[in-house]
């Protein structure tokens, strides 16, 4: 069945003041994850996945390695339709992250300095809109279940995020493109600690009181989706050293540390530079404080909802506590110190370093 639907809103036509026109944002991206060209189901999907050996861990579905990187069933499968049928152009621009690395909060940042002459601060759509319709995920959202959007109506820049390893990228975003990548790593334990604590939120495990032993020597094996989670980070720490044009790699706890600087970095990386009369405005400043973890947590399009991507989530589930160090609640010293060792291990030579406890290093 093929079935095509036109986008024809541009973004930067949209009144966020205007209910209707809000919605446009969320609807938009949701019928391009639904209603485009649909990819027969191949039979030999599930064949490939079994012969892959899944697990089960403790938290979370099956998960399968597929050339050397953890997948859900669904997620795999989204991520071979995204690699066939996907075609960058020059002026996208992909936000990487691995799951629970700063996503949102990234794709509120970048939206909102590239729209910033279509939208004053005061009227952004991500006051009415969660980040996650706005800077739609790949592989998770938009080419899940078969679909094959339809993305070439969508407003210029394209703006599109992604969890995949750098080498899962498709080779017109890798090789033919001048497209912009900016990656978003955080301290592991933090990653960890995250994504448990979404799991339970969202309903993904059960008990609150289950031990983090089993999670713990699993995420220490990088047996999660997408992982391993250093070989995740240094895919786009060594693009991001060849080609510092293309890629660029920061960290969430430098942008805790100063978000500012954070916001300019970004915009002269993309090709939108701040002029001296913005700076002067405090464009920077506002931007930050929009994009601000106790602003978006605070705002009704946040509050309330769910989205379905390949999972199931609360909109709320996305703003938890936005700490650095929150592991510390978690994690006892002795594991923490485990993982520390294994990614000093990892990186080895490479010149990435993450300090886990929290202080940004490297
Ligand atoms: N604006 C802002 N500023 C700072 N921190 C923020 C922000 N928005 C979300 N968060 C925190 O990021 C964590 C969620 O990670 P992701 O957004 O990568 O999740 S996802 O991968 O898209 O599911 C999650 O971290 P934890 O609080 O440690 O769980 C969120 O609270």
């Amino acid at each position: 069945m093929v079935q095509h639907i036109s986008i024809g809103s541009n973004f930067a036509g949209i009144n966020p003041k205007n209910k209707k026109h809000t919605q446009i944002f969320t609807e938009v991206v949701q019928e391009m994850s639904s209603s485009t060209e649909v990819e027969q189901k191949d039979d030999h999907f599930e064949e490939l996945f079994q012969r892959l050996q899944p697990k089960k861990p403790v938290a979370g579905g099956l998960v399968a390695n597929y050339q050397g990187v953890w997948f859900y069933a669904e997620l795999l499968q989204a991520t071979l339709t995204f690699q066939k049928h996907f075609k960058a152009i020059d002026s996208d621009i992909i936000l990487a992250t691995m799951a629970k690395s700063g996503t949102t909060w990234l794709k509120a940042l970048t939206f909102s300095i590239v729209n910033r002459n279509n939208h004053s601060v005061d009227k952004s759509p991500l006051l009415f809109s969660n980040p996650h319709y706005l800077v739609p995920f790949l592989e998770l959202y938009l080419y899940k279940d078969g679909n094959i959007p339809d993305i070439d109506s969508m407003p210029c820049p394209r703006i599109l995020a992604a969890h995949l390893p750098y080498q899962f990228l498709p080779s017109s975003i890798l090789d033919c493109s001048n497209c912009r990548i900016i990656y978003l790593c955080r301290n592991p334990l933090d990653v960890f600690t995250s994504v448990l604590q979404f799991f339970l939120q969202n309903g993904h495990i059960s008990s609150p009181s289950m031990s983090i032993d089993v999670p713990f020597e699993e995420f220490c094996q990088g047996i999660h989706a997408y992982g391993p989670f250093w070989d995740h980070c240094l895919g786009y720490w060594d693009a991001s050293l060849k080609n510092p044009q293309k890629v660029l790699f920061l960290k969430y706890e430098d942008l805790k540390k100063d978000i500012n600087s954070s916001v300019k970095k970004m915009a002269d990386f993309l090709g939108y530079p701040f002029s001296a009369e913005e700076e002067e405005a405090g464009l920077v400043e506002e931007i930050a404080t929009l994009c601000s973890f106790e602003n978006l947590k605070n705002l009704n399009c946040n509050k309330e909802g769910e989205i379905q991507t390949v999972f199931r989530a609360k909109h709320n589930s996305f703003f938890r506590k936005g700490e650095v160090g929150d592991w510390v609640n978690l994690v006892p010293p002795s594991m923490a110190n485990r993982l520390e060792k294994l990614m000093q291990e990892k990186f080895g030579e490479s010149g990435l370093t993450l300090d886990i406890h929290g202080n940004s290093v490297g």
